[in-house]
């Protein structure tokens, strides 16, 4: 990112995050302290920009690491709400990664902090169909869309959001010696709490991108999450042992970081020793919610943390939780491809 700021809430769980905004901006676009002025425009003018670069910036190093070029990927899966245009940042990454022009692009836009699931699970699917098929998953997210003074609507939504992007490299097949993958998305599924629809939502007014956050979050996924993981666990090909009474403590988690309520009660939920929340709670803490791409930080905090454990038994097995708007939950049940954190 160009420009950064850093800002630290205790009640927020957050220490640190990042934003493409700074004084000189805020002196050359007044309209964006008060939602009464229309701003929407300047913003989506400079989100066009911002948001392919950063995700440029994330899919560079994921490209590296994947060790195969960029003109192999096939298919291309951006997330965002932070765009508002067409021809879309999908168009603008795949521009700045040099990705053929056969690259199939899909842009998904609004689905808030189920975005990166949501992109993972459409990769799999592509993947496994489509022989060969290598997807690059880019979720990326610039607060500007919606960032505000303190007078308006979502202030607690500014006090938890970040930028950032995170990417992905999905495919079937691993070539040998060359594909080192490290997570096998063995299902993925969706649910819905209904009658709740209000309870998260994202609405483009004149003065940017509004967010409603009901207070009833946290409990409404600590009173459905058993619910959901069960049903998930009860019809998947999951491979892990189901005999109606499963340890969750035996899995790994990757828990999109909502909020401290959120992680809470889900941990108190599940009963969840506190070490399985820790990676989510280190990309709140370090980046703040950053959407759809908040998932790939905490996945990749996880091989981190299992890279350092040497000797230490990692459960092969885990889970991948986000939420957004719906309320909707999204499960992807992972199997870790165990060697390569030796
Ligand atoms: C906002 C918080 C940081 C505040 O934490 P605190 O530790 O201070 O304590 P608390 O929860 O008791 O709340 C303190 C005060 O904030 C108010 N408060 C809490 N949540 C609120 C909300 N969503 N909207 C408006 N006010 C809210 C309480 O009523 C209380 O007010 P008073 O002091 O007057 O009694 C936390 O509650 C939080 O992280 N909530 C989760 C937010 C959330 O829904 N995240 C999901 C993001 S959406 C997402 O991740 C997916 C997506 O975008 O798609």
């Amino acid at each position: 990112m160009e420009e950064r700021r850093q800002g630290k809430s205790d009640k927020t769980g957050t220490e640190k995050r990042h934003f493409h905004m700074n004084e000189e901006i805020l002196r050359a676009h007044p309209e964006f302290h008060d939602p009464q002025l229309p701003s929407l425009e300047a913003r989506i003018d400079m989100a066009a920009t911002k948001v392919p670069k950063l995700a440029a910036s994330a899919a560079e190093k994921a490209i590296a690491e994947w060790g195969r070029p960029a003109t192999d990927i096939t298919h291309l899966i951006f997330g965002t709400y932070s765009d508002g245009r067409a021809p879309s940042a999908d168009l603008h990454l795949a521009s700045l990664l040099g990705l053929r022009p056969s690259v199939c692009r899909t842009i998904i836009n609004l689905h808030g902090c189920y975005g990166g699931s949501r992109a993972l699970q459409l990769a799999k699917e592509i993947a496994e169909n489509n022989h060969g098929a290598r997807v690059l998953v880019a979720c990326s997210e610039a607060t500007l869309i919606s960032f505000g003074g303190p007078d308006g609507s979502n202030l607690v939504g500014h006090g938890l959001f970040g930028d950032g992007a995170g990417t992905i490299i999905v495919g079937a097949d691993p070539m040998a010696n060359v594909e080192r993958p490290l997570f096998e998305i063995v299902s993925a599924s969706q649910t819905t709490i209904l009658n709740i629809e209000h309870a998260i939502g994202m609405e483009f007014t004149k003065g940017g991108l509004d967010f409603n956050m009901s207070i009833h979050v946290p409990a409404l996924l600590r009173q459905n999450i058993e619910r959901c993981l069960l049903d998930v666990f009860g019809i998947g090909p999951v491979g892990v042992h189901i005999d109606g009474s499963i340890e969750w403590n035996d899995l790994f988690w990757a828990v999109h970081p909502g909020g401290p309520p959120i992680l809470d009660g889900i941990e108190a939920a599940l009963k969840l020793q506190p070490e399985k929340m820790a990676a989510s709670r280190h990309v709140l803490r370090e980046y703040g919610n950053m959407s759809g791409a908040t998932i790939v930080f905490v996945l990749d905090e996880l091989r981190r943390r299992w890279r350092k454990e040497e000797g230490e038994r990692r459960p092969e097995w885990g889970v991948m939780l986000a939420f957004g708007p719906g309320i909707t939950i999204e499960t992807i049940v992972l199997h870790s491809a165990a060697m390569q954190f030796a």
